[in-house]
């Protein structure tokens, strides 16, 4: 049985790797964490740092050569059982996405069927798991329209995909997402290819339904500032492991890993104008290469020997934290673990 301390979502040790000719691609390497009810967890680092693999592996969209090798998925949804994703038959697994969790692409149109009506898609969206007849079916998607804010929902519900602007067919999406009340959705940069007006009005959308719902969401961003003003958590990612993990208030405002520091400085509205654009020196290291131990050695102006050893992730000042050089905090900011 569920409890109300129980997060939805508990992931431990997930490992998600890619069979490839040049070698074992580690895409996802020992990833942990938790989310609880109505809880918004940002997920951030840079391309490649295995911010999708990580979702995908949740609702098992991982295709051939890529498989998840290892770890444990527990979903806690509000129907009373404990599902141990991992485990879950394909057909179960497939009763889970689109009910009890939901995705949301950066392109919308991966969740929308440009030839067919987005009454028969939503209706359909319902009735696959829900027994309901189609005009309760249809009521839901119109109510889950009106609720992303789009307006006249009835009328739209007879246009096509195409008969939508960018941000409206996005809308659209997210709505599907929303139609069975999951108790979890996973946002693949859903925003990033809007306007910043309209890339603001969704996530004050977003953010007020998951908390009036309850529904937890991961967001995927390489965007931080969108992080910091929409999640309550943060983990940060680095060649396909949790580097620094915590409230966002803790991890964004005093991050103590060099490469969460490294980030916030590249934001370019934290840089001053007129000046060059600060940056991490270095490439991203490819995951058929990565170095003995810290996989940010190569970059980072802190690292010595001891680094050639795996750092373990450990509970720091209220995150937790893969570093053996964290940043200190400034006196008055110290917190006790
Ligand atoms: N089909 C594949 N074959 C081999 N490796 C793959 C495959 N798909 C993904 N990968 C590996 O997984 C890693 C993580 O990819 P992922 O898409 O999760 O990154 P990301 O952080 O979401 O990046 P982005 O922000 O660009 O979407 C990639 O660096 C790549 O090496």
């Amino acid at each position: 049985m569920t409890s109300a301390s129980q997060p939805v979502l508990l992931v431990e040790g997930l490992k998600t790797q890619f069979a490839t000719r040049a070698g074992i691609v580690k895409a996802v390497d020992d990833v942990s964490f938790s989310i609880e009810r109505g809880q918004i967890m940002g997920l951030v680092g840079e391309s490649g740092s295995g911010k999708s693999m990580t979702g995908y592996s949740l609702i098992g969209l991982i295709d051939p050569p890529g498989q998840v090798v290892a770890g444990r998925l527990r979903l806690a949804p509000r129907t009373g059982e404990v599902l141990d994703l991992r485990r879950l038959s394909p057909r179960a697994l497939q009763g889970v996405r689109g009910n009890r969790i939901a995705m949301i692409f950066q392109d919308p149109m991966m969740t929308l069927n440009p030839v067919l009506r987005i009454d028969t898609q939503m209706i359909e969206a319902v009735r696959a798991h829900h027994r309901v007849s189609e005009r309760v079916a249809r009521e839901r998607a119109a109510a889950a329209l009106a609720k992303v804010g789009i307006p006249s929902p009835h009328e739209r519900l007879l246009a096509y995909p195409h008969q939508f602007s960018g941000g409206m067919r996005q809308r659209v999406a997210i709505a599907i997402a929303l139609l069975n009340e999951p108790d979890l959705i996973i946002a693949d940069e859903p925003t990033t290819a809007l306007d910043v007006t309209v890339q603001g009005q969704i996530l004050a959308q977003m953010q007020g339904l998951c908390r009036a719902s309850g529904t937890a969401l991961i967001w995927i961003s390489h965007d931080l500032s969108v992080v910091a003003g929409l999640a309550d958590t943060v983990s940060v990612m680095y060649a396909g492991r949790i580097v620094e993990q915590g409230p966002v208030a803790e991890v964004l405002d005093r991050p103590r890993h060099p490469y969460t520091r490294g980030l916030i400085a590249s934001a370019p509205s934290r840089n001053p104008r007129g000046r060059p654009l600060q940056q991490i020196p270095g490439m991203t290291p490819s995951l058929l290469a990565l170095p003995q131990g810290c996989a940010f050695q190569a970059r980072c102006a802190s690292a010595n020997a001891v680094c050639r050893n795996e750092p373990p992730l450990v509970a720091l000042d209220g995150r937790r934290l893969r570093c053996f050089h964290p940043t200190p905090l400034p006196s008055s900011c110290t917190i006790a673990n």
